[in-house]
This record gives structure tokens, C-alpha cells and sequence, in this order.
């Protein structure tokens, strides 16, 4: 399993190493112990999600109330999407940045999102799978979102697809409403937050 830890200091990509023969393939995309290594703690579990889309459903940007937050481990079993992440920490060193990775069914590539985090997909063909190993159960009233179409942020959509939203993520805030509306977590709070983890 490879590790790369993201711009965004926390956020990680694990590429899990895979094994072809005559019956197909096997891969572990997600490993406790390398986990654990790169991370600092382990990943506790809470929840496991799975989504269906269609080519060019845009899901997020979502975040949930920091502490305790919501931290995602994802992959994609099926298909193909672009994920994203976006820091929407109030006082980050990276607040107002993202960092795009391609997910998929050939590399099985996982990133983890640490709580407090902005979290976004789109899917890049019909019938996409998403994976999701949270660290919390769901809270719809600490789950939060903003616009994915937020022109300050320039998240990178791809141009040839005719984007599918929620009602929800259509009506949602930009960042600047968000943190004016003080719907954001704060870093501070988020920094506290890890530290129990560890
Ligand atoms: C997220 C979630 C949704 N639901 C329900 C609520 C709703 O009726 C239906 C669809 O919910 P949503 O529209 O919020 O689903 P979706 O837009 O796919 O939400 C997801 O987006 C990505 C980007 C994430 O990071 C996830 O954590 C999650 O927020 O499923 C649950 O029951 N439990 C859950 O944990």
C-alpha cells in the first residue's frame, strides 16, 4: 500500500497494491495498521455509506459539526468519479483550498478526509459506486453543505457533463455565507478535536 499525505495537511491517499490472476483481481483498499501509521490514530467506525450515481451527479460539498465531526475513508468499488476535498476551516493555513484525485474501480485508490472537512464527488460514468467507512453515525442536524458551484472556490467539474445536484446542494450557501451564517468549524476546534484521537 502506497500513502501519500494531500496539500491539505491530514488528508491522505492510499493506493493498495493489486493482485491480478486468472480469476480477477484482489485488492485491500483500506489496512488498519498502515492506516494507523500514516494517520497517528486508528480510524474508528461508525457508519458504513454506499452511493449509486449517475455519469455526472456532482454530491457535496458536506461537512459535518466539528467535534465530533465526521471523518470519511473512501473508494470507489464501481466505476469512476473525481473526488474532492475542501478546506473549510475557519482559520486554516489552507482554509478556501481543495486538492481533486481521481477515484476508481481499476486503482481502488481510498482517501481518507479528516473531520471538519468538505467532501465532494462527481461521477465520471453511469452506475458509480461510492464507498464511505465514517467515523460517526449520521446527524442530519450537524450536517452541513455548501454550493459546489461556489465561484470563488473553482472546483474543477469536469466541462462535458451536464451536472445532476440534490435539491439540497443546489440551495446551499458559498463559503462566504457559510462563515458569515458562522456554519463553518472553526481549525482550532478541529486541531482540538484530532488531538483526542491520538
Ligand atoms: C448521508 C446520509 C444520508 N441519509 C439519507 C438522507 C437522504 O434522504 C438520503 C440522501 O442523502 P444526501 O442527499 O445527503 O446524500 P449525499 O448527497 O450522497 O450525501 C453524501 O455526500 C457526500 C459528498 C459525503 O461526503 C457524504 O458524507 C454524504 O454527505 O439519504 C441517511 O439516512 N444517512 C446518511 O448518513
Amino acid at each position: 500500500m502506497q500513502v501519500r499525505e494531500m496539500s491539505i495537511a491530514g488528508v491522505f491517499e492510499f493506493s493498495p497494491q493489486l493482485f491480478g490472476d486468472s480469476r480477477g483481481l484482489f485488492a485491500a483498499p483500506f489496512q488498519d495498521e498502515v492506516f494507523a501509521k500514516a494517520v497517528g490514530h486508528p480510524l474508528r467506525l461508525g457508519q458504513t455509506n454506499h452511493s449509486v450515481s449517475k455519469r455526472g451527479t456532482i454530491r457535496g460539498v458536506h461537512f459535518a459539526d466539528t467535534p465530533p465531526g465526521q471523518a470519511k475513508y473512501v473508494y470507489c468499488p464501481r466505476g469512476s468519479l473525481m473526488d474532492i476535498v475542501v478546506d473549510v476551516r475557519v482559520g486554516s493555513p489552507t482554509f478556501g483550498q481543495w486538492e481533486a484525485v481521481t477515484l476508481d474501480s481499476r486503482d481502488y485508490r481510498a482517501l481518507y478526509i479528516p473531520e471538519g472537512l468538505g467532501h465532494a464527488f462527481v461521477a465520471l460514468e453511469d452506475d458509480t459506486a461510492m464507498s464511505y467507512f465514517c467515523s460517526t453515525g449520521y446527524n442530519p442536524s450537524g450536517e452541513h453543505g455548501i454550493t459546489p458551484m461556489d465561484e470563488s472556490l473553482r472546483l474543477p467539474w469536469p466541462t462535458d457533463i451536464d451536472p445532476i445536484l440534490s435539491e439540497k446542494d443546489t440551495k446551499a450557501p458559498t463559503l462566504a455565507e457559510a462563515e458569515a451564517a458562522g456554519l463553518l468549524p472553526t481549525y482550532e476546534a478541529c486541531l482540538a478535536h484530532y488531538a483526542t484521537l491520538l
